[in-house]
């Protein structure tokens, strides 16, 4: 079984032993929003969905609980979970979505020294990772602080309410700012320079090493057997990399959920000149990865369909359609470019290329001729421009990449992968796993059961079903488009930050 803890939803997966899908069940959970840029989630919802959902799955494909072999673990990365001594949840976790923290990044820059932290962690702190959390709960809650004992990150506080184990795998630790990425290990100089009681920490595993047993009343709960073997997982990213089958150099994935990530994996470990992109652990042991990561990737179309697409959600609902099919669509009746129209994309701020958390969304170049169609389209594109960025950096880091993997909800539209194949100018695939993260996971899971490598589950497991070659015309057309792109953000930054500092004063 595979179960990917995402921001919106849980989902669960079971697959069986030649790696074929054999169902799925998601059960969503609300996410907090108390003041502007902050976002938060009840652990409690995880849980309860975590419980309903194998349920779910369960009795929609008739397996018993006793057929499952073991579970793997896939979760958003870098949400706090503050515990007690005796590991009750304190406070809602902050999401890595949550861009409250911009102070306490500068504070840790200021004090490890920022040269300093990228040598020891392989990281920058950006204001979505964990242990700038830390320091707001020091801050701002002290009454909260005091009563800290142990730190989760979500899935890792689901997993041990199965298990009664702390745990967490080297991907998902690589997000909290608190990991020698290269040593695989805690950083015992970042923890000291910050204060931090490295006693908080959990115990590290990689990716599928098992990390407990499903506890008796968890099985009761959930209709799986006690005793179950649980397999630690990793961070979503990780496990969606694993998911297509991005365990080997000159692959990269794009996934395009709520966030959008640009993946490559490394057969050793590798910083980019000055920590622009993020050095992680990856979920295959002993490897590491790169990443570049927009906060709004769907999550920028998504904001679009729920704004101003109540036209297109009635049409859908009429044809039996997907709304997304059918905004994507009429996005292609749009001439390339949008006749002159550019999107950017940094609605929750952002973090690669710009980790800038008052960056704000924009529409450039409007005129009378522009229609829905026109802007939806001018969505996709700079989104998928806001990706591209991410993709420089990997290629000026010396990276030739040959293939690109897309998952995640956005992978869905042929129209968005021709488009991403013609503005990266690499050829994009798709492969018979469709289930990103939780496909990584239940990989995870019979790596660690039936001790085969990660690496070789994803070869006997994973084809590539469809292919999308770049067209050269759309290319060259686009790339004219890039260049403006590029040219709006270094303009618009102050114009951003003050709009941004209006908002938070005048209301
Ligand atoms: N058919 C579709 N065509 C294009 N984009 C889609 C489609 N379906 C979903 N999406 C995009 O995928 C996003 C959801 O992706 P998903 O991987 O489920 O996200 P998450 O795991 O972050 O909740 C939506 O916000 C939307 O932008
Ligand atoms: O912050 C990151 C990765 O660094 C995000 O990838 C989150 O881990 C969750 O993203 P979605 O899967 O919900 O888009």
């Amino acid at each position: 079984m595979g179960l990917d803890l995402g921001t919106s939803a849980i989902k669960c997966i079971l697959v069986d032993e030649k790696g074929t899908v054999i169902g799925s069940h998601s059960v969503e959970y609300p996410l907090s929003q108390p003041q502007p840029g902050w976002a938060e989630q009840q652990p409690e919802d995880w849980w309860n969905a975590t419980v309903a959902g194998i349920r779910g799955l369960l009795t929609s494909t008739g397996v018993t609980g006793a057929e499952v072999g073991g579970i793997g673990f896939s979760g958003q990365m870098h949400g706090s979970v503050f515990l007690d001594e005796a590991q009750q949840v304190i406070r809602p976790a902050l999401l890595w979505c949550d861009q409250r923290t911009a102070e306490q990044c500068a504070y840790i820059e200021a004090t490890v020294g920022e040269a300093e932290l990228g040598r020891l962690t392989g990281n920058r702190a950006l204001t979505g990772f964990t242990a700038p959390k830390i320091l707001w709960l020091r801050q701002h809650e002290p009454e909260h602080y005091a009563r800290v004992r142990h730190l989760l990150l979500p899935k890792d506080y689901v997993r041990l309410r199965l298990t009664g184990a702390l745990g967490m795998d080297m991907a998902d630790a690589s997000g909290t700012l608190l990991l020698d990425v290269a040593h695989r290990s805690w950083s015992q100089t970042v923890a000291e320079r910050l204060e931090i009681p490295l006693a908080w920490l959990p115990p590290l595993y990689e990716s599928g090493d098992i990390a407990g047993h499903l506890l008796p009343e968890a099985a009761a709960l959930t209709g799986l057997a006690p005793g179950t073997p649980l397999v630690v997982g990793g961070g979503d990213q990780a496990c969606g990399a694993v998911g297509v089958g991005v365990v080997r150099q000159g692959i990269a994935s794009v996934a395009l959920g709520t966030s959008g990530v640009v993946f490559v994996h490394d057969d050793t470990y590798q910083v980019d000149e000055a920590y622009r992109l993020h050095s992680f652990c990856h979920g295959v042991p002993g490897k590491w990865h790169r990443m570049g990561v927009m906060l709004a990737a769907g999550g920028s179309f998504q904001w679009w369909r729920n704004h101003f697409a109540g036209e297109e959600l009635a049409r859908a609902q009429e044809e039996g359609k997907d709304v997304y099919e059918i905004l994507t669509s009429d996005a292609e009746r749009a001439p390339l470019g949008s006749e002159g129209l550019l999107f950017l994309p940094y609605l929750s701020g952002e973090r690669t290329p710009h980790p800038d958390p008052k960056a704000r969304g924009a529409f450039i170049g409007l005129n009378l001729r522009h229609g829905k169609a026109h802007l939806t389209r001018a969505v996709l594109e700079g989104i998928t421009f806001g990706l591209r960025d991410s993709m420089e950096m990997i290629r000026e880091s010396g990276i030739k990449v040959t293939e690109l993997r897309v998952n995640g909800g956005g992978a869905r539209s042929p129209f968005w992968r021709q488009m991403i194949a013609d503005i990266f100018g690499i050829p994009v695939v798709t492969v018979n796993s469709t289930d990103g993260p939780a496909y990584g996971a239940a990989i995870m899971a019979a790596s660690g059961v039936l001790q085969v490598d990660i690496a070789q589950l994803c070869e006997d497991w994973i084809q590539v079903t469809n292919r999308v070659e770049p067209n050269p015309a759309n290319q060259q057309k686009y790339e004219a488009y890039y260049k403006v792109y590029r040219s709006l953000y270094p303009t618009l930054q102050g114009t951003f930050h003050q709009l941004t500092d209006l908002a938070n004063t005048i209301s």
